[in-house]
């Protein structure tokens, strides 16, 4: 949450000539806003939809932005490993710097507990996110525009 997945997603598809997917714009344009999600139906149900999402976007010719936690779906992880056309790319931040890129809000695992909560969950993931990541950018720093050319060219490398 907050590393820049959505924005970069976004900007990398430009770069590269690709649609881009965002799934949590996906699960918000067939089930609502996804606080109201999370406090209707639940985090499970939540997970259930998004691997419903993300099954279908990974397995489509685009960048592709996922959730930060659609990786605790283990069919999720499975396709991450297993799929050979898809390549993931991890971006990290740090504490530090993501505080205010969390203001806006809208995630609601955030809502109580804010940044130490953020970096709780973190510790939880982290091991999964390495494990996955093709391609591995530290965000925290530096300029959109500075980190899609290194993921462009990290990719040129790895064909
Ligand atoms: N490299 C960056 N530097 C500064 N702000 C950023 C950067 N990348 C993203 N942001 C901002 O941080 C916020 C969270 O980014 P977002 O793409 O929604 O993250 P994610 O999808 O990983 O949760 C947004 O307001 C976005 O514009
Ligand atoms: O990390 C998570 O569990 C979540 C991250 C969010 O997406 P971003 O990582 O794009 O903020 C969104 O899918 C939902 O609030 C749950
Ligand atoms: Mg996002």
């Amino acid at each position: 949450m907050g590393a820049g997945k959505s924005r970069i997603g976004h900007r990398l598809a430009s770069e590269l000539g690709l649609p881009f997917v965002d799934t949590d714009q996906r699960i918000v344009a067939g089930h609502g806003p996804i606080p109201e999600i999370f406090a209707r139906d639940g985090e499970h149900e939540f997970r259930r939809i998004e691997r419903e999402a993300v099954a279908a976007a990974i397995r489509e010719q685009a960048v592709v932005a996922l959730g930060g936690g659609a990786v605790l779906h283990p069919d999720t992880r499975t396709d991450l490993e297993t799929l050979q056309a898809v390549t993931v790319v991890l971006l990290r931040v740090d504490a530090d710097a993501v505080e205010a890129r969390l203001a806006g809000g809208g995630r609601p695992l955030l809502e109580q507990g804010g940044i130490e909560r953020w970096t709780q969950i973190l510790a939880e993931r982290e091991p999964v996110y390495t494990a996955l990541a093709d391609i591995d950018v530290d965000t925290s720093r530096r300029p959109v525009a500075r980190i899609v050319e290194d993921i462009t060219g990290r990719l040129g490398a790895s064909e």
